[in-house]
């Protein structure tokens, strides 16, 4: 669980991860937006396309209804210029063979709008269409006019009637002349179903009343459609051609192409479902969308390739950090020739660790140094003298301790102030350094004491010479500025060759010869052999 969590954690996880979601935004917005452009002109192609197949119908509806109008109009000069009177109108319909061609029925009226004549039924009942306004604006007009679709009085049937006013030999309005277009079989019906595109597509004709005139569902067709503002039909009614998106009734979203008539208020629409429309472009999309999803798993796959193969030099940094911590490396591994911010990094750490490294050194120096004279202080003593024990034990080789205590120094201090008294200790310090070997440790211990450890001796009565060779180093006096003091010692000194001799015992016995020395009178050196109980006393001159 735990190697799972830092794997999320981690930085290449991180990058890769950001690189397939910019990779995912970028090929997903492209993508979408190349197939909006692509839906968006393909909606243009479409739009215009159908506009042009409705604009062939509504030039062929425009044709139809003038051609009735002509054939009515025709009927209406020949009965006006053979002067018919009305009672004639039934023969005269029935000899047209073209009225029973080109209208469902033909029917005349009086001035008072009683049926006077039908042609598919002379014995049809007597009704009076008065009321009806298509009759009453042809009176008024004096000329023809289309209706809007109504319920025949006659038949019952939903139709469309094209009027004609008839005037007798003196030009005299006598009454009318209509023809009807049954809506359930229109004449143009045929050119209309040739043109239904798509699966679910369908064409209407609505009048500009928002009445249907032609719809397949012949149901429908009388209905006043719902063209209240901001509906499709609305906008449809509104312009002479054009194409809208919405959406129908039941939430089915469509383009609706449609055209205004030019020989009467009505408007030819196309209703075309977008999912039919756009049948071709979802599988284009799920196509994207699928070579989107592997490039960008292909993409993903190779970011975190190459982010490993980058990220290889923090990884060797890391290492590195371990292995020195582990004391497996020396800090000189960060020390690389990279030009790069990887190279900047591992340098800014070997620098870094170089510093550290000093400052440990300054502070162990510091911790291990007396800071007035520059020789080892009592904590390196104390760490040094088990150790030179066990080295001498190792090795066999006697070993020897020496306790060094400067004679009156509270004379000088008191004499000469304490700036001189530290100048003795540091020159004091100098000239033991001098007179003893680079095998031997000196170190002070505090105020005026010093200690000397002997190592690698090659017998206890060594420590004899090496003692005078130290009395002897502090014969010439010591220069005090202008001042000249001869300054003495005593010297304690344990010395033994036994393994078993532990620090405290050495100790004991160097200070025992010191104090031997001391009260003798001093400037002198003593050596006592750890375990032989026998204290040597030696004359300050040797
Ligand atoms: N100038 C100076 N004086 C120090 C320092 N440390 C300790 N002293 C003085 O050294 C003197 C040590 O005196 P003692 O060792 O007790 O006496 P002494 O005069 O040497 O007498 P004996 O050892 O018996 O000969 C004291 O007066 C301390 O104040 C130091 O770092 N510098």
């Amino acid at each position: 669980m735990r190697p799972l969590f830092s794997f999320f954690l981690s930085f290449k996880f991180k990058i890769s991860a950001l690189i397939i979601a910019l990779l995912l935004f970028a090929g997903i917005g492209a993508g979408g937006i190349s197939l909006l452009i692509a839906e968006s002109e393909l909606r243009q192609i479409l739009a215009r396309q159908e506009l042009s197949l409705l604009t062939g119908a509504a030039a062929f509806i425009d044709n139809d209804l003038q051609n009735k109008r002509q054939l009515l109009k025709a009927l209406g000069e020949e009965i006006n210029d053979r002067g018919l009177p009305l009672a004639e109108l039934q023969t005269m319909l029935e000899a047209h063979e073209t009225l029973r061609d080109t209208f469902f029925n033909v029917n005349a009226f009086d001035l008072s709008g009683n049926l006077v004549a039908s042609l598919r039924d002379r014995n049809a009942r007597r009704i009076n269409i008065a009321e009806r306004k298509y009759f009453q604006d042809t009176l008024r007009l004096q000329e023809g006019v289309i209706s809007p679709p109504i319920k025949s009085a006659l038949s019952g049937q939903p139709v469309v009637v094209i009027t004609q006013p008839l005037r007798d030999a003196d030009g005299k309005l006598i009454g009318i002349v209509l023809g009807a277009i049954d809506l359930l079989r229109p004449s143009f019906s045929a050119q209309l179903d040739a043109l239904r595109s798509g699966a679910d597509g369908y064409l209407f004709i609505v009048a500009g009343d928002g009445v249907t005139v032609h719809h397949p569902d012949k149901a429908r067709i009388l209905e006043k459609a719902d063209d209240a503002p901001g509906t499709l039909l609305d906008a449809a009614l509104r312009t002479p051609e054009g194409w809208e998106d919405g959406l129908l009734d039941d939430g089915v979203p469509v383009l609706l192409v449609h055209r205004h008539l030019r020989e009467v208020d009505w408007t030819i629409a196309l209703s075309y479902p977008l999912r039919s429309a756009f049948a071709s472009m979802q599988s284009v999309r799920l196509r994207a969308l699928l070579g989107a999803a592997v490039l960008t798993a292909c993409a993903g796959l190779f970011g975190w390739a190459i982010t490993k193969k980058l990220l290889r030099p923090l990884t060797k940094l890391h290492e590195h950090v371990e292995n020195i911590s582990a004391g497996r490396a020396d800090i000189v591994v960060f020390d690389v020739a990279r030009r790069d911010e990887f190279g900047d990094l591992s340098r800014a750490f070997y620098g870094l660790s170089q510093r550290r490294e000093q400052a440990e050194q300054e502070l162990h120096h510091l911790a291990t140094t007396d800071v007035l004279t520059g020789l080892n202080n009592r904590r390196m003593f104390d760490a040094f003298l088990p150790q030179a024990l066990a080295r001498a034990a190792r090795s066999g080789q006697p070993v020897a301790l020496a306790i060094l205590d400067v004679d009156h120094f509270k004379d000088i201090n008191d004499t000469l102030g304490h700036a001189a008294g530290d100048q003795v200790l540091v020159e004091f310090a100098r000239r033991l350094s001098a007179a003893v070997r680079a095998s031997d440790t000196v170190a002070r211990l505090a105020g005026d004491e010093f200690v000397i450890v002997f190592e690698q001796l090659s017998c206890p009565a060594e420590m004899d010479v090496l003692g005078k060779r130290i009395l002897e180093a502090m014969h010439a006096p010591f220069a005090l500025g202008s001042v000249q003091r001869v300054v003495q010692a005593s010297i304690g000194i344990a010395v033994t060759h036994s393994a078993g001799v532990d620090v405290e015992e050495l100790m004991r016995a160097a200070d025992q010869a010191l104090y031997g020395v001391k009260t003798a009178g001093r400037n002198s050196f003593a050596i006592n052999a750890v375990g032989a109980e026998r204290v040597a006393l030696v004359s300050g001159r040797g």
